[in-house]
């Protein structure tokens, strides 16, 4: 009797020294990048992470804790190795890229800053649509083709940061839009919102909501009138990644907002997807159950930057290791489990 892919992988799984489904959520992420690369055997070549950094005109509207300047602040000190997410790619052995999506700066020509600027910022949106359909789908094309060339590095799995000052209320309308669910239930403090900050903020995006009348079938009008840059390219990033057939590695709250466009865009981006961690942002874990995602780890996290992808990327070393490392029950000469 012939058996398909599936059936063997989960019998080499099932048959490896451990009682059944001991190793847990590892046994899943086993069989995800096992299915991925279609091998019973997998392996992660050249793990790579981009970050993309964009500016956001809704920024000056008050709805973050956090000045805009912050974000091109925080790209020089991802350029001078001094962020979290240089931290955990150096620990972990991660290829660390940095795009400029499209900050309100001009940086001097660095070989470490990938330009694809697309503008200097969004436009505010509390006034106009964020950015052109132009714009929005340039910046796909222009997250896809560095995948692109990433791929010819023999990368096999790939993670997706950002930083944005302003960009979760971007994140929030975007999952509003697509999912329709009330703004209320997608806005939450980001870098840090007191109470009443927060409740400015739910107004003013519900503001922006109400403004614009948008089809949820259209993602890229969608991502055009919320913004910004640096979503936009993560979702085509993503969409890219997953057509070559490399293991996406989704972080936070904005990240996740980014793949759910892509999934919205191209569903089957979600075979290839590896949900690292559940973010503190609100939002997040519905964002979470409404693409039936069961993230890696749960640190209450709220950063950005790759940063979860970084620190869940041990887990998927250790979850290919198991498979291709332990012994079977017959290798070892352990009895199997007594039938009744
Ligand atoms: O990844 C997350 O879940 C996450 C949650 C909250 C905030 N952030 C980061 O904080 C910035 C956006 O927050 P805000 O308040 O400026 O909209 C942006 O640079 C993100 O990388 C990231
Ligand atoms: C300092 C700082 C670092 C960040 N990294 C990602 N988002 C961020 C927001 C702030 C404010």
């Amino acid at each position: 009797m012939s058996t398909t892919f599936q059936e063997q992988l989960q019998y080499k799984i099932d048959h490896k020294t451990k009682p059944l489904l001991a190793l847990g959520m590892l046994e899943d992420i086993a069989f995800r990048i096992a299915t991925i690369q279609q091998t019973l055997t997998p392996e992660l070549k050249e793990p790579h992470i981009i970050v993309f950094a964009a500016s956001h005109g809704i920024a000056e509207s008050g709805v973050s804790a956090y000045p805009s300047e912050v974000t091109p602040q925080m790209v020089l000190n991802f350029i001078a190795g001094g962020a979290a997410i240089n931290v955990f790619t150096r620990q972990h052995g991660i290829k660390l890229l940095l795009a400029d999506a499209g900050v309100d700066y001009e940086f001097e020509p660095n070989e470490q800053l990938i330009d694809l600027k697309v503008n200097r910022g969004t436009r505010n949106m509390l006034h106009e649509p964020a950015m052109t359909r132009q714009e929005g789908e340039l910046c796909l094309e222009r997250g896809a083709l560095l995948v692109d060339r990433v791929k010819e590095t023999g990368c096999n799995v790939i993670g997706f940061g950002e930083m944005g000052i302003g960009n979760t209320s971007s994140a929030s309308l975007i999952m509003s839009k697509l999912l329709k669910i009330s703004i209320a239930d997608c806005v939450g403090r980001g870098t840090g919102l007191d109470d009443e900050q927060l409740l400015k903020k739910q107004a003013i995006l519900q503001q922006v909501l109400d403004q614009y009348t948008v089809s949820e079938n259209d993602i890229i009008g969608i991502l055009t009138v919320f913004g910004g840059f640096e979503i936009a390219m993560m979702c085509g990033a993503m969409i890219a990644a997953a057509n070559t057939k490399m293991i996406v590695l989704v972080d936070g709250f904005i990240a996740s907002v980014a793949f759910l466009c892509a999934s919205k865009l191209n569903p089957s981006v979600k075979d290839f997807a590896v949900f690292c961690h559940q973010s503190d942002e609100k939002g997040h874990a519905l964002l979470m159950q409404k693409l039936d995602a069961k993230p890696v780890l749960t640190l209450g996290l709220r950063l950005g930057e790759g940063t979860g992808c970084a620190l869940a990327y041990p887990l998927l070393q250790s979850a290919v290791a198991f498979l291709n490392e332990m012994a079977s029950f017959d290798e070892a000469g352990v009895s199997k489990k007594t039938t009744s």
